[in-house]
């Protein structure tokens, strides 16, 4: 089943387009990796599908139920800017958003925090690191025992401790409970090991959509002679050079003509390639 559908999602600020014309379909139970560069509009598709923010045009449904000025009850979301009360301490915190919330689970958020043993629950929100803040934020995510968690760039204030551990939380949760997670992240080096699905968002537009596995079968790196670029059989998604050599991203590649060498690209390098060639027109 579908966890997060859109259909020709647009979002625009004035003359500004931030999200354009989305038609996706986001599968129940994964993992999936909002990317794009600088104002490639991941936050307003976060925003848009946490009902925050409203469509200029197009719908987006959670579950097969239309999203309409509200966070879905069944959907959790995380902002850029962590929605937290400053002068709140923690446990004020913790006991207020339960109060605010009918689906809860207080235990919940107690497991998620539960790695996280210096936490000073008397401590005030506004005093702590904004890592720490994430870590609370995401508990308290968490504690509306969600089934779709929208991740605004959770791992963006973390020390590499701190985003194994927040990492491991999130897939927990997938694994006891089947959570369809999107996350927005510039680190796509993490990605590789959380998702299964990649979205790429460039101009507001979608340019990449699907399985990583299967993105990852369907493309090659090849490396050969730069003149002889135009008998490689397949679409060249991105092609780079030094000198006399090429290096370039294909997909459904067929036969390698002389000379040249193919091997499975990481998603990394596949996902920067999508980058370059998005940026590049
Ligand atoms: N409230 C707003 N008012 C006006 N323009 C906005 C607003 N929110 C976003 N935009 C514009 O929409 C575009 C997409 O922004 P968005 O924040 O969604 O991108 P992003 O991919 O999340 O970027 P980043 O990786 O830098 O967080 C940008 O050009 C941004 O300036």
């Amino acid at each position: 089943m579908t966890a997060l559908h859109t259909t020709a999602l647009s979002k625009s600020y004035g003359t500004r387009t931030a999200v354009a014309d989305c038609t996706v379909d986001l599968p129940e139970g994964k993992v999936i990796g909002l990317v794009g560069a600088n104002g490639a509009g991941k936050s307003t598709f976060l925003a848009l599908a946490a009902g925050l923010v409203a469509p200029t045009s197009g719908s987006v449904r959670i579950f097969g139920e239309e999203v309409r000025g509200g966070l879905h009850p069944r959907a959790s979301y995380l902002p850029q800017r962590r929605a937290l009360y400053p002068d709140f301490t923690v446990d004020e915190m913790i006991r207020a958003v339960g109060a605010m919330n009918r689906r809860w689970s207080r235990e919940r958020v107690e497991e998620a925090l539960a790695a996280h043993t210096a936490l000073d629950r008397g401590a005030k929100v506004g005093s702590l690191s904004p890592g720490v803040r994430t870590r609370l934020a995401l508990a308290l995510g968490l504690g509306r025992m969600p089934d779709l968690l929208l991740l605004d760039e959770p791992l963006s204030d973390l020390d590499p401790l701190a985003r194994d551990e927040v990492l491991r939380s999130i897939m927990a949760d997938v694994a006891e409970r089947g959570t369809t997670v999107v996350l927005s992240s510039h680190l796509l080096g993490e990605l590789r090991e959380v998702c299964d699905h990649v979205l790429l968002l460039h101009d507001g537009r979608v340019h990449l959509d699907g399985d990583v596995d299967e993105l990852l079968a369907d493309h090659r790196d090849l490396v050969g002679p730069a003149d002889g670029e135009a008998d490689i059989v397949g679409t060249v998604i991105h092609g780079r050079g030094t000198g006399r050599q090429r290096r370039l991203l294909v997909r459904d590649s067929g036969a390698l003509p002389p000379g040249w060498e193919g091997r499975a690209p990481e998603l990394e390098s596949l996902v920067t390639d999508y980058l370059r060639a998005a940026r590049d027109g």
